[in-house]
């Protein structure tokens, strides 16, 4: 068999116009795994209400960050795609779970280049159903209509891994030098709480309240919010950080459902109210900028805090195209391809 890699991220729109936003979203929102009601509603809730005003409020925030290349997060993938396929022998191609540059194409890429065996990497570090899983799920769909005689291997989650841990630390640690911070916030895309009890196979363990965290259980294979708190974790312990000076808050949600708390916007507000003035904020749910670093958190995050009573503010770029981040994604890909081992899954 002959070994290949696709690398999925999440996708853009073509071009941050409400033309192009459009049906961006609404292949985005119209997936299961995100809105996770049943199709009639979904329909209704996402054609009938929330695709008539958010393409043009969202193009607007698109226009703020685009680059002259194109998306940040696409651009910044195949950045990422090409300082990798420097470090292997193996074919590399990066597909979108949404928008046009698809999955299909990508292992359509990888066949023409005679691969039949493919390790599949979702570009999350931690697992939700509506990023890593969806991602699974839509490669097996294509692999299984369109390639029948692929094999796919899937990269699981890394948020605990310790060479990505010591990598992620080491950014932040830079993005920090010179900033004499009062607070750093670890802010994670939010995500309904609903999902994560969908996503609990013992339907009893995951109680939303940290306390189930800390008991040993399967559940934290697929438990989001469990995943994002030991990233937290791991890296106050790789770089030795005063723990009553950093917490853990959930951005970007959407709708009226209950989703993880802490918000961040409002921990942007209580932080400044409390008198912090230097506040660091770290971004670890994203391995590439995108919209909800670069706008939501870089932008907005700063005027609300400051609009609080803070004074200085730095967002921590993410992992993007770090050589050491591109250097370690090519070492698991090589010790795949040498002997189909994945990395370590530091699951407890
Ligand atoms: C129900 C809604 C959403 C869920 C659940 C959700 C989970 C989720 N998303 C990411 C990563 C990204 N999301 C991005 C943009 C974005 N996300 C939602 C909604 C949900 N996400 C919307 C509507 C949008 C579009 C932008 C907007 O209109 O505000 C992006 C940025 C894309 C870009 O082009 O830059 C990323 C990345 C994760 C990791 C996740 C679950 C953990
Ligand atoms: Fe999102
Ligand atoms: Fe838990």
């Amino acid at each position: 068999m002959s070994k290949g890699v696709l690398l999925v991220n999440l996708g853009s729109p073509d071009s941050p116009t409400a033309k192009d936003v459009k049906p961006y979203l609404d292949e985005f929102l119209m997936d299961e795994r995100v809105i996770d009601v049943n199709p009639v509603l979904r329909n209704i809730i996402v054609r009938g209400i929330i695709l008539n005003t958010r393409p043009k409020r969202s193009a607007e925030a698109y226009s703020k960050i685009w680059w002259e290349e194109g998306s940040p997060l696409i651009i910044i993938s195949e950045r990422f795609m090409e300082k990798v396929s420097q470090q292997t022998s193996l074919p590399i191609a990066l597909g979108m779970r949404y928008g046009s540059m698809t999955i299909k194409s990508a292992l359509q890429e990888l066949k023409d280049k005679g691969v039949d065996e493919v390790l599949l990497v979702p570009l999350y570090p931690h697992y939700a159903m509506s990023s890593y899983e969806t991602v699974v799920v839509k490669a097996m769909e294509v692999q299984q209509e369109h390639f029948p005689n692929m094999q796919l291997t899937t990269l699981p989650a890394f948020y605990s891994n310790p060479d990505y841990i010591k990598i992620l630390s080491n950014s932040i640690a830079e993005g920090l030098k010179g900033f004499d911070y009062d607070h750093i916030l670890f802010s994670y895309h939010g995500i309904p709480e609903r999902h994560i009890k969908k996503s609990d196979p013992t339907k009893f363990h995951c109680q939303l309240n940290g306390a189930c965290c800390k008991a040993n259980s399967v559940a934290h294979h697929t438990c989001y919010r469990h995943q994002c708190y030991d990233t937290t974790e791991l890296v106050i312990a790789q770089l030795g950080l005063p723990r009553d000076k950093v917490s853990t808050s959930f951005q970007s949600r959407l709708g009226s459902d209950p989703w993880l708390q802490p918000f961040t916007d409002h921990e942007f507000e209580r932080l400044g109210k409390e008198g912090i003035e230097r506040l660091a904020v770290i971004t670890p749910a994203f391995v590439s900028d995108c919209l909800e670093t670069l706008e939501e958190i870089a932008m907005e995050g700063k005027e609300q805090f400051v609009e609080a009573g803070g004074k200085d503010y730095i967002h921590v770029p993410c992992l993007n195209d770090r050589d050491d981040w591109a250097g370690l994604m090519a070492q698991w890909i090589n010790t795949w391809s040498a002997n189909q081992t994945l990395p370590e899954y530091n699951i407890q």
